[in-house]
């Protein structure tokens, strides 16, 4: 355990005070996650507050895990605190603490209060979109010819609809829109939370025993909330956190230039909102001036692109940083995107015949279409890469979430069989209008028409399919929509039977089910994408079982899966994700867009910041970018007026050069030994194994250029 410096500790141990808010500004490789990790556990093992009295709030699953698991690992290192209490007891009190996305958290807050609801993603607008008839299709998106309405299309025309209010004339379709939205619960991210604050406002003027569990405890058990990352909040996420903060600490750990969500709105406006909420003399400032990340050649740089003097000045105060290494960042401008792609793999050969590993690099890039090039590119040699992600991987996986509707249709469809429907109060009919819509063969025009149908006999949609007897004219696919209720009516039979349903059976009758009503699997077409799919269902799995432990005695394993699948996070994710980064014995080169790589580092970097754009790369991206970089950066097409010029030489002396080596090594902690082979021999090599020898290279590279140019013609 690092022993930490005294800046570190003057925040590990400012005293605990109710009603108060300490905001701790921390530069890149400062420490702020350790420096937050052993507050945490100070705070507990000194008995200053309970270990269920401590919330972490993070805004993306990957920082809550990455939070659980250092928690973990702190709290396990401490074989006896001054207090006697032993390490394996501290350990469980981890658990006790509330560590939370904030959305997750807000959608706890929501669930308890009004039943379950539907966060609005892109399969459900595509699904709310099938209602909207031919003719006025034509009216939104006119002067397009052959246009369809995409997802996010629709998104920004209801959105424009709803904005304009009652001035606008009404539209049938569009109401019907609003309609469902309203029965079936449906709420976009920004509604949930201040529907979550509102019921907080609400019951903080409640008795305790009258309020729902989590609610409770927000208003009146925590004592210190701690929100990791504070530059990334978004102007409506102020009211929510004051909301739970009243009366407690608040620790707020971020980095001002590390602020790369600007597009969502004003983060400085909403800290403004946070300090605003107490009185001058009940903020405290601390500043953490270390680095322990990056070399001094790279934090110059950094530094240089931030424009601000007093982060030089911060660096001055530091009680650490790092010796230089003796190599500069290397900045190279090259006209041709795939020229870049090569010259980043050529250099990644040359790495690797030293003493660098595959998974010691990190390409990172400005847009996901880059990373996808970077991706494709790599693959074509046979380079392993792993591709970071804010989300694990399986919950934005489309498939995955088809079986997560399939899923929340039947356990609404069948809890409209058990409780009597008011009027035009058709919870499922979101749900199964979503599911109806991935399947092949299931035209809009035949959607529209029951669902009007059902609207007119005042039953659910599924009501309407599943009873009617009379079919109206213009459903043209009958016959799917009869398979589909066919072979949903035994799922449901099964999820209502009073048998304990297990993990298991639950994601094999679903699998099965999808196959049976004729769900498109999207982006599965090889081997490779379907054995992603599997590890993706194994996480499912894995979640499932994991709610069965946890789930509340008098809610159904369903239902509290579908509450909390999204906020899920157990060992057992991090445990799968490691054994696939074991896969390659090479190592990987992880891959990720500057914005998925926020918090982490890497020995090595390449940022690439596209030949194809005249767009100089966001600032705080490009900081965020830089000091992700331990030792070796290289960035490729990047422009930034506080850079010196390209010097495509830099770092060109770097095989067999022993200096820089020792320091790597010694950096990562590796054995530091002189190699058997030269860098040469090895270099040649490796060129051979990813088949990267001259004249195969000239022609893929050849090939790759034809292919491209055919796609303009
Ligand atoms: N006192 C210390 N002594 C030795 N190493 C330390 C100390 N504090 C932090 N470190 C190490 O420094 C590295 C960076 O720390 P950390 O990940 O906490 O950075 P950070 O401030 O959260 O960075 P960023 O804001 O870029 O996410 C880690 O490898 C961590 O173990």
């Amino acid at each position: 355990m690092p022993t930490p410096t005294p800046s570190q500790n003057e925040v590990i141990q400012c005293a605990y005070e109710p009603a108060t808010t300490v905001k701790v500004i921390a530069g890149p490789g400062s420490g702020k996650t350790l420096t937050l990790m052993l507050k945490v556990r100070e705070l507990i093992s000194k008995g200053i507050v309970g270990a269920d009295e401590v919330l972490v709030l993070s805004l993306t699953n990957k920082a809550v895990d990455n939070v659980i698991n250092q928690l973990n690992s702190i709290f396990s290192e401490l074989e006896t605190t001054t207090d006697g209490i032993q390490g394996d007891v501290l350990t469980d009190l981890v658990a006790q603490i509330g560590v939370y996305t904030i959305h997750g958290l807000a959608n706890r807050v929501v669930v308890e209060n009004e039943g379950l609801v539907n966060i609005i993603e892109e399969n459900g607008w595509r699904g709310l979109s099938k209602l909207i008839p031919a003719n006025l299709l034509k009216k939104y998106v006119s002067g397009r010819r052959g246009t369809t309405l995409t997802p996010k299309m629709f998104e920004r025309l209801f959105r424009e609809y709803q904005a304009k209010g009652t001035v606008n004339e009404k539209d049938a379709a569009m109401e019907q829109i609003v309609t469902i939205m309203k029965a079936s619960k449906v709420f976009t991210n920004e509604e949930l939370i201040s529907l979550a604050t509102k019921y907080l406002r609400s019951g903080a003027a409640n008795q305790a025993s009258e309020l729902p569990s989590m609610t409770n405890g927000l208003l009146h058990k925590y004592k210190v909330v701690i929100v990791d990352e504070y530059q990334d909040l978004f102007p409506s996420l102020g009211p929510f956190l004051s909301a739970i903060s009243q009366n407690k600490q608040l620790f707020l750990f971020g980095d001002p230039h590390q602020s790369i969500y600007g597009f969502l709105g004003d983060n400085r406006s909403v800290i403004r909102f946070l300090e605003s909420m107490r009185p001058p003399e009940n903020l405290k400032v601390f500043h953490l001036y270390d680095n322990f990340r990056s070399t001094p050649e790279i934090t110059r740089w950094a530094n240089a692109v931030a424009g601000d003097v007093s982060r030089a000045v911060t660096n001055n105060n530091a009680f650490f940083s790092k010796e230089p290494m003796g190599i500069e960042p290397s900045l190279v401008d090259i006209a041709d995107p795939l020229e870049e792609l090569e010259i980043i793999t050529d250099k990644i050969c040359q790495l690797v015949s030293n003493s660098v590993k595959l998974s010691d690099i990190a390409v990172l890039t400005r847009t996901n279409a880059q990373l996808k090039a970077v991706g494709d590119h790599f693959s074509s040699y046979g380079i392993p890469t792993e591709k970071l992600t804010a989300q694990p991987d399986w919950i934005s996986d489309k498939n995955i979430k088809f079986l997560v509707d399939l899923l929340k249709t039947c356990m609404l469809v069948s809890r409209e069989k058990r409780f009597v429907e008011g009027a035009g109060q058709h919870q499922s009919d979101f749900s199964v209008i979503v599911t109806l819509s991935s399947l092949k063969g299931v035209s809009n025009q035949s959607i529209q028409t029951l669902f009007g149908e059902a609207q007119k006999a005042n039953i659910s949609l599924w009501n309407f399919i599943s009873q009617s007897r009379q079919w109206p004219t213009g459903v043209s696919n009958r016959t799917r929509i009869e398979s589909f209720v066919r072979h949903l009516e035994p799922l449901l039979e099964y999820l209502e039977s009073s048998q304990p349903l297990t993990a298991i059976s639950i994601i094999s009758r679903l699998v099965t089910v999808s196959h049976q009503i004729g769900f498109k699997p999207d982006e599965i077409k090889n081997e490779n994408d379907l054995e992603i799919f599997r590890e993706h269902l194994i996480e499912m799995l894995g979640v499932l079982k994991l709610c069965s432990s946890t789930r509340p005695q008098n809610v159904s394993l369903t239902e509290w899966f579908l509450e909390t699948w999204m906020d899920q996070h157990s060992s057992f994710i991090q445990h799968a994700a490691n054994e696939r980064s074991n896969i390659h014995d090479l190592g990987a080169v992880k891959i990720s867009t500057i914005h998925s790589s926020k918090g982490l580092e890497f020995p090595v970097v390449f940022l690439s910041g596209s030949s194809n754009s005249n767009f100089p790369i966001e600032k705080n991206a490009l900081y965020v970018g830089m000091t992700r970089a331990r030792n070796l950066l290289y960035m490729m097409n990047v422009k930034n007026k506080f850079l010196p010029p390209p010097n495509p030489e830099s770092g060109t002396g770097i095989f067999d050069n022993q200096k820089i080596w020792n320091y790597y090594n010694k950096d990562l902690n590796r054995p530091i030994g002189r190699q058997l082979e030269s860098s040469l021999q090895k270099y040649r090599a490796v060129n051979q194994k990813f088949s990267l020898n001259p004249s195969v290279r000239a022609y893929s590279t050849m090939v790759r250029m034809v292919c491209n140019s055919l796609k303009h013609i």
